[in-house]
């Protein structure tokens, strides 16, 4: 019985950001992986695992702004690791930075950073991930104090903590990430990462000299005010999980606590800004 696994095939449009938060609800509800596919991603549960809510989470989950279908069938596993080795694709940034699985062979280039996902959000593969590290690439963290707030896999602290930040502090509000952040910065020999399981109410008499935070459009404008509050004058914000059509709105709101927009990147539509305190 232990090998017997449901799949369940989610279509989900658009695809982001519910894919994302599809997985973490998933998550919670006892799902054991997730591979993403063109339109949506495939999920797996154990049979004797699955209860009868799971659809009605899913269910719920639906919106005006998102729509998820989905089908499902049982499955005999055979090898689930020999799964995730084929689906789970070593990444590489500006050829120097590669992200991969412990599994993928070193390719030696000069940051090597080594991530188990398993059902966190930051693998590289996302454009987000991808231009925050971009980002932190070009910058001088020697001894920057850092937040990395909505860590996921913990792999911007993780970069941070190589490029010489520190002390850093990453957070997020879900459960798996905390514990899954706490496993990748032990495998990356981290010593300068303290991991948090919440959200803004955390960061009450905090202060920071670089904030990190790929999140989505409407968590980062209603804890805006928080996060500014928390940077040092001269400090660095980058900011990511929104689009290029949402810059206007995003900016309207970081510029009101005397930051300004320095740069951003963009790639397929999904954009990351790099605002400096004035
Ligand atoms: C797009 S992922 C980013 C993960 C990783 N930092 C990266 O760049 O790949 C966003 C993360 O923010 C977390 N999150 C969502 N809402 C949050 C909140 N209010 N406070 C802290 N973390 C939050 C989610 O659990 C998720 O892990």
């Amino acid at each position: 019985m232990d090998n017997i696994y449901i799949e369940y095939n989610f279509t989900i449009s658009p695809k982001e950001p519910a894919t994302e938060i599809l997985i973490a609800e998933l998550g919670n509800v006892g799902f054991e992986s997730f591979v993403e596919t063109e339109n949506g991603v495939t999920a797996y549960i154990q049979k004797n695992d699955y209860k009868a809510e799971i659809l009605e989470n899913i269910f719920i989950l639906n919106s005006e702004d998102f729509n998820i279908e989905y089908n499902s069938k049982e499955i005999e596993q055979t090898n689930w690791n020999a799964e995730w080795e084929k689906n789970f694709k070593p990444i590489q940034v500006d050829d120097l930075v590669s992200i991969r699985a412990p599994f993928h062979e070193n390719p030696n280039l000069q940051y090597d950073i080594v991530i188990e996902p398993k059902m966190s959000f930051g693998t590289g593969h996302h454009e987000t991930t991808h231009m925050m590290v971009q980002h932190l690439l070009k910058l001088n963290l020697e001894d920057k104090k850092t937040l990395d707030m909505g860590c996921g896999t913990g792999i911007l602290a993780i970069f941070a903590e190589m490029k010489g930040a520190k002390p850093i502090d990453a957070i997020d509000i879900d459960n798996w990430c905390y514990e899954n952040s706490l496993e990748n910065v032990e495998r990356n020999k981290c010593t300068n990462i303290s991991v948090h399981e919440g959200d803004s109410s955390l960061l009450i008499n905090k202060k920071y000299d670089l904030i990190i935070a790929n999140i989505n459009r409407n968590i980062l404008l209603m804890d805006m005010n928080i996060y500014t509050n928390c940077l040092n004058e001269k400090g660095i914000l980058l900011l990511s999980g929104f689009y290029e059509q949402d810059i206007s709105t995003i900016d309207a709101e970081v510029s009101k606590y005397n930051l300004k927009l320095e740069t951003f990147i963009e790639r397929n539509n999904w954009v990351a800004l790099k605002y400096n305190k004035l």
